[in-house]
């Protein structure tokens, strides 16, 4: 049923993702797991995080922690998960999002880690949610924040890892592509709905996207623009449509100064 707007690449990803998934779980199975995330410090308010900035007047700014990415190739390096962090929080970041998945982002639990041990900031972890082992496996990085690709899930999935998700306290990120997949979204109880720019069958971004669907989220709910935003004009082009939360990567980390370029889209 999803064939047909994933990527080969999506497709290879979330086959990856489910091997890998089968093997950790061997290692430290799901009850373990849960003990292990239910037994971690409290997470931090993602959503209240965004809510704040946007009733200061401000943007919302998830910034992403990302080493590469196969649309962009080698994004940063060196790549420090702390020293970033603390440049995006002095930038006025609301919160961060960082990239766990190894074989395709060369991403690790322990950016994750290293990430919000250096600032207050709540975290997303940025990863192929299929499972709820790793549910609570994210809370036991340290995650305040999951994502849910409804593209790579059944409506079944996803209300099970969202319920896994708000049984820890955890926020939900639901992320859509196209009128359908937000339909479905607002059948989940999350309030943040990531409206990603990136098209999932030619992994080509345009901001088209966000101007579409921004309009049809209805008024409690919080719309956040993801992918291929890369300057102030674009974080405006998406606020006038009316989502004045974001999401980005790229377009930051490819910067020498990070808080400058952070900054720049926070005050946009
Ligand atoms: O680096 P960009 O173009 O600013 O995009 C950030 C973020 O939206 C992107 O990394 C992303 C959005 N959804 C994802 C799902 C998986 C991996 C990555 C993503």
């Amino acid at each position: 049923m999803n064939a047909p707007v994933l990527s080969d690449t999506l497709l290879r990803i979330l086959a990856d993702k489910e091997a890998e998934v089968r093997t950790r779980s061997a290692a430290t199975p799901l009850d373990e797991m849960e003990r292990l995330a239910r037994d971690a410090d409290k997470p931090r308010d993602f959503t209240g995080a965004l809510c704040n900035a946007v009733a200061e007047g401000r943007i919302g700014l998830i910034a992403e922690v990302k080493r590469a990415s196969p649309s962009g190739g080698l994004i940063r390096d060196p790549f420090e998960p702390a020293t970033i962090a603390r440049e995006y929080e002095a930038a006025g970041a609301s919160c961060l999002s960082v990239l766990t998945d190894a074989p395709y982002f060369q991403g690790a639990p322990e950016h994750l880690a290293e990430a919000r041990k250096a600032c207050k900031l709540p975290v997303l972890r940025k990863d192929f949610m299929i499972d709820p082992w790793q549910v609570f496996e994210s809370r036991t990085m340290g995650a305040d924040c999951i994502l849910l690709i409804l593209a790579a899930l059944s409506d079944a999935q996803a209300n099970e890892l969202e319920d896994v998700a708000r049984s820890l306290d955890m926020s939900v990120l639901a992320e859509v592509h196209d009128e359908r997949e937000l339909e479905r979204a607002l059948g989940l109880n999350t309030r943040l709905i990531g409206i990603n720019n990136r098209n999932l069958r030619s992994l080509r971004t345009d901001l088209a996207t966000a101007e579409r669907l921004v309009p049809s989220v209805p008024a409690d709910r919080i719309p956040v623009a993801e992918s291929g935003l890369r300057n102030p004009e674009d974080v405006r082009r998406m606020a006038n449509v009316g989502a004045r939360c974001i999401l980005v990567g790229e377009h930051l980390l490819r910067q020498p100064d990070l808080t400058a370029a952070a900054r720049a889209m926070v005050e946009a």
